[in-house]
């Protein structure tokens, strides 16, 4: 998609004139924020039928099924994230919608429209990726204003809209500048501000902040956002990071394999992933049969750390499966930690192999057998707060309280809290 994105984004921006759009036409209806859910059947917004994208297979060779079947829809005013492992095909979904590729099976309508041999210039929508793909001959203000010029919005109202989208991206004065001089982060901005300026009626966005640093991309996220749901832009996102999808969008569709496995509103995907596989992809890091985790009854019940282990007591359905989150796992250091008296079910005996102070909390790294073999995972340290200063001098439990240090041999314990149940298989 990369290589010929250029191209593709010069073809899709010129679009919006040729479509007979005008710019500046009053903004489309209802709040973002109010409308998380899809409007289906009633005509409005994206609604992707059964699609099927298919690469190779000629010459007797069986090629690849990139996109397997999806159904998806997307409310006007929707922010909706495609979010998956590399090569589980949302490139390919996004680019079937935009009509960059053909669909082999499945319908792709907008506005009640069937868009089946309409071409990517015709259809009306945005493209946005990874690397901004800016024109370097054009300032910035030239950038954003490319796709109003293309359709033939009269100077004075060109450099008024120009001038709101700088504004909205965060680059007000902006314009005069040479893309040349301006920082990754500013390119995408800019990037957007020229993706949102014909106001499309759909945008679509592939891994616009993934060649970013980690901490501008959190930033930016939390812009885009913004920046969409002023502008009641309906959107199609694609990541491969589920916090960036969760910061961006209303609701996220789990692909995996071509196939959708999930699409919920982030809370409720975070609280109730349907599957071990979404859970796995969130971040979820572990899994213990719920009779096992016994999470659901005997609070402050010392039993597996203090029976030693094998006396754990299997029972309950055995159909789910606890998941245990980033945030699931606590170690329980000290008689006086009063998680050791509220936290319910089993204990486990694990050996630290690295402390490390992140984003104001105490990460344990265990290793630990919860009842699938010995697994190496996260848990969090109940010592706190801690001084920065106290991990020169790290204090095992051994003797007598502090930070767990290697070689430690701690209790640890499940937060429910910190877990989701989904069912096993
Ligand atoms: N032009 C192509 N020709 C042949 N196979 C392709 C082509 N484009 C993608 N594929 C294959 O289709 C599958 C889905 O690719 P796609 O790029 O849609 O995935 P993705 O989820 O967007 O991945 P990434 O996050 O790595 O960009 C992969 O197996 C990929 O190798």
């Amino acid at each position: 998609m990369r290589d010929t994105a250029p191209r593709e984004a010069e073809r899709a921006e010129a679009g919006p004139g040729e479509a007979g759009r005008v710019v500046g036409e009053p903004a489309r209806p209802g709040p973002a924020a109010a409308q998380v859910g899809p409007a289906v059947g009633d005509g409005a917004g994206l609604e992707v039928t059964s699609a099927v994208v298919r690469y190779g297979g000629r010459r007797g060779r069986a090629g690849t099924t990139a996109v397997d079947g999806v159904s998806l829809s997307v409310a006007p005013g929707e922010v909706v994230a495609l979010l998956g492992p590399s090569g589980c095909g949302k490139s390919s979904l996004l680019r079937a919608v935009a009509g960059l590729e053909p669909l082999a099976g499945g319908r792709v309508v907008f506005g009640g429209d069937d868009l089946a041999g309409v071409p990517v210039h015709r259809r009306g929508f945005g493209l946005m990726f990874q690397d901004g793909q800016l024109f370097p001959h054009r300032d910035v203000s030239r950038n954003v204003a490319y796709g109003l010029e293309a359709a033939g919005v009269p100077r004075a109202e060109r450099a008024a809209r120009v001038a709101e989208l700088l504004s909205d991206v965060g680059l007000d004065g902006y314009g005069p500048r040479a893309v040349a001089t301006l920082s990754g982060g500013e390119r995408q901005r800019v990037a957007l501000a020229r993706a949102l300026a014909p106001r499309p009626r759909l945008l679509l966005l592939d891994e616009p902040l993934s060649a970013l640093d980690r901490g501008l991309r959190e930033r930016l996220a939390a812009e885009l956002r913004e920046v969409l749901v002023a502008t009641r832009t309906t959107a199609v996102f694609v990541t491969h990071d589920h916090d960036e999808a969760f910061a961006v969008a209303d609701r996220v569709a789990v692909m995996d394999r071509g196939r959708l496995l999930q699409v919920a509103p982030p809370a409720e995907l975070w609280g109730a992933p349907a599957s071990r596989r979404v859970a796995e992809f969130l971040g979820y890091q572990a899994f213990v049969p719920e009779g096992l985790a016994g999470t659901t009854g005997r609070p402050g019940a010392d039993s597996a750390a203090a029976d030693g282990p094998g006396e754990r007591e299997p029972g309950g359905s055995g159909d789910r499966l606890v998941a245990v989150g980033p945030a699931g796992l606590r170690v329980l250091c000290g008689l006086d930690n009063p998680a050791r008296a509220t936290l319910p079910g089993l204990r486990w005996e694990a050996a630290v192999v690295a402390t490390a102070f992140r984003r104001g909390r105490v990460e344990v790294t265990v290793d630990v057998d919860l009842g699938a073999g010995t697994e190496r995972l996260v848990a969090l340290s109940d010592v706190g707060p801690v001084a920065p200063g106290a991990l020169v001098t790290p204090v095992g439990p051994r003797s007598g309280g502090g930070l767990p240090v290697t070689g430690d041999t701690v209790t640890v314990a499940l937060d429910p809290a910190g877990c989701a149940t989904v069912p096993a298989g």
